[in-house]
């Protein structure tokens, strides 16, 4: 059987780029054969495994400038059956990709939202009266550039190249050390093989995602209280509204402990909690190799 691997689209995202560092990955396994498949939005990727179109999809959970990426975990509170088999660490090194022959010459810059606010600072010092255009992936703002000689667009080196587009300017995002997280996803009870060589790695971190019993004073904290008796870290918080009235929130959380660690804390932090998620315990893996 070919393994799917859902990302967002089209070729040249860094989505895909995470992608493919998994593939070849999971192809070092024997007799395991995998392909990419790219989809206009990260719901929908996360939509075809749920959905069965893809065994696994690769999406960006959160950025070291810009912070999480909501798409992502508002999908995973709305679909019940997927899991994280892996995170994947990119490095990200935004270019300005451009037909036209000097930054005078631009009036409009295209790129997802991500990466926009990424480069904010540069683009308010080089190109500070330019219109800014938000697009569904880095690569979706390629698109029109060639027939358009006053436009932008910020994606990587590597997509330049796989179009065949002129960089105007390298490293362009406001820190340096800018690097993405993704998540490797998969549906929750299939797939034994991909989850067999995705596991080999001891797990070191666990995501959960929780609703509160009441917006009350000390609600969160006494859920909170829960890691902190059992001296566990957390590695990540962030809340993420409810949907259901203003000001209700879900709250993502991971947790670095020990498997036994996570059973005891899941099992307490239900006292204090409406509905608990828990999406999965993987390891995390840097890619240096691109
Ligand atoms: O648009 C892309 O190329 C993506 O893969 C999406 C995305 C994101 O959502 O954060 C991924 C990495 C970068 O942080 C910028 C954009």
């Amino acid at each position: 059987m070919t393994i799917l691997i859902a990302h967002l689209g089209p070729p040249g995202t860094y989505a895909e780029q995470a992608a493919f560092f998994y593939l070849n990955w999971l192809k070092k396994t024997p007799g395991v054969e995998a392909s990419l498949c790219p989809y206009p939005t990260i719901a929908q990727s996360l939509q075809a495994v749920a959905t069965n179109q893809a065994q696994l999809a690769v999406v960006p959970v959160e950025n070291s400038i810009e912070g999480s990426v909501s798409m992502t975990m508002d999908t995973l509170w709305q679909l019940e059956t997927l899991q994280i088999q892996l995170a994947l660490v990119l490095p990200i090194s935004h270019t300005l990709i451009s037909c036209a022959d000097s930054l005078e010459r631009i009036q409009t810059v295209y790129s997802h939202p991500q990466a926009l606010a990424q480069c904010q600072g540069w683009l308010g010092q080089f190109l500070p009266n330019v219109n800014l255009i938000p697009s569904n992936s880095t690569a979706e703002a390629l698109q029109g550039l060639k027939q358009e000689i006053t436009t932008a667009a910020i994606a990587s080196s590597r997509a330049a190249q796989l179009y065949n587009l002129p960089i105007l300017a390298t490293g362009i995002n406001d820190y340096p050390d800018n690097c993405t997280r993704f998540w490797v996803i998969s549906h929750s009870q299939k797939d034994a093989g991909v989850q067999i060589s995705s596991r080999a790695i001891a797990p070191t971190h666990t995501s959960i995602a929780f609703s509160l019993p009441a917006n009350l004073p000390g609600a969160l904290a006494k859920a909170l209280q829960v890691f902190a008796h059992l001296g566990i870290n957390l590695s990540r918080i962030e809340s993420r509204p409810t949907k259901r009235s203003l000001g209700e929130y879900l709250f993502f959380i991971d947790i670095e402990a020990s498997a036994t660690q996570v059973q005891t804390a899941l099992s307490e932090l239900r006292n204090y909690t409406e509905i608990i998620k828990v999406f999965g315990s993987y390891s995390v893996t840097l890619i240096d190799n691109f």
